[in-house]
């Protein structure tokens, strides 16, 4: 069983007529967006607000009219994927380096649906290094005043030169070890000049799909 894909389409349960819906980035959603894809060619009415290129690119081949963050104040439903994610709904997001576009998205979403398989679902965060998003200029800099919270950041490569992100800034992959005060790590990460955002995500998701290998999908609602 496709884990990743029972999650992905799953969660398109959640989608309904005429919502604005956030389009997130990865390997899961990457199953709800062809479903979505599928039942606009049968007329439903949605609009999409992609959270990366990679998204954005996707959803035109499949048709699904799109809307960006500048004509909206307000998105209806999110649904994204999640490098982890614990029993308080927080989450570690970055892994495929959409983070900072991908957190606007949520921060105005009434509700965000994360959908992932099974491994992603920990007691503690932090195994999966912490995606940042930092700016070129001065990154060294930033760097150090990030290494000096406790972590090893490594510069994020692609064919061995620095990954780019969709919007021109360079990622650090720290490792804090178990983030046991997500929203504290959260807040003094965005406090250091030269970090554009971290992929922290507090108090944004209401809603998890974790597909399992049995074939079995948990539904998790935060209270
Ligand atoms: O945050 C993300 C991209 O920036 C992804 O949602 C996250 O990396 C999970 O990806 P996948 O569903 O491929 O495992």
């Amino acid at each position: 069983m496709d884990a990743k894909k029972l999650a992905g389409e799953k969660a398109i349960e959640f989608v309904k007529n005429d919502m604005i819906v956030g389009l997130g980035t990865g390997s899961t959603v990457y199953w709800a967006i062809l479903k979505i894809g599928g039942l606009v060619k049968q007329g439903l009415r949605i609009k999409g607000v992609p959270t990366s290129i990679q998204t954005e690119q996707l959803a035109n081949e499949l048709g699904i009219p799109l809307v960006g963050l500048s004509s909206i104040n307000q998105i209806d439903l999110t649904i994204d994927g999640a490098d982890e994610a614990n029993e308080e709904f927080e989450l570690i997001k970055g892994g495929g380096g959409a983070l900072l576009r991908e957190k606007m998205v949520a921060s105005i979403s009434k509700r965000m649906v994360v959908v992932m398989d099974e491994t992603k679902y920990v007691p503690n965060l932090g195994k999966f290094p912490l995606p940042v998003e930092i700016t070129q200029f001065g990154w060294e800099m930033t760097r150090r005043q990030i290494s000096a919270l406790g972590c090893e950041p490594a510069l994020r490569l692609k064919d061995n030169i620095p990954f780019i992100t969709d919007n021109g800034n360079y990622i650090l992959d720290c490792h804090f070890g178990e983030i046991l005060d997500a929203n504290k790590l959260n807040q003094t990460l965005n406090m250091i000049p030269g970090v554009v955002e971290n992929g922290l995500f507090v108090n944004m998701a209401d809603t998890m799909v974790i597909g399992n290998r049995n074939g079995h999908v948990d539904i998790f609602y935060k209270s």
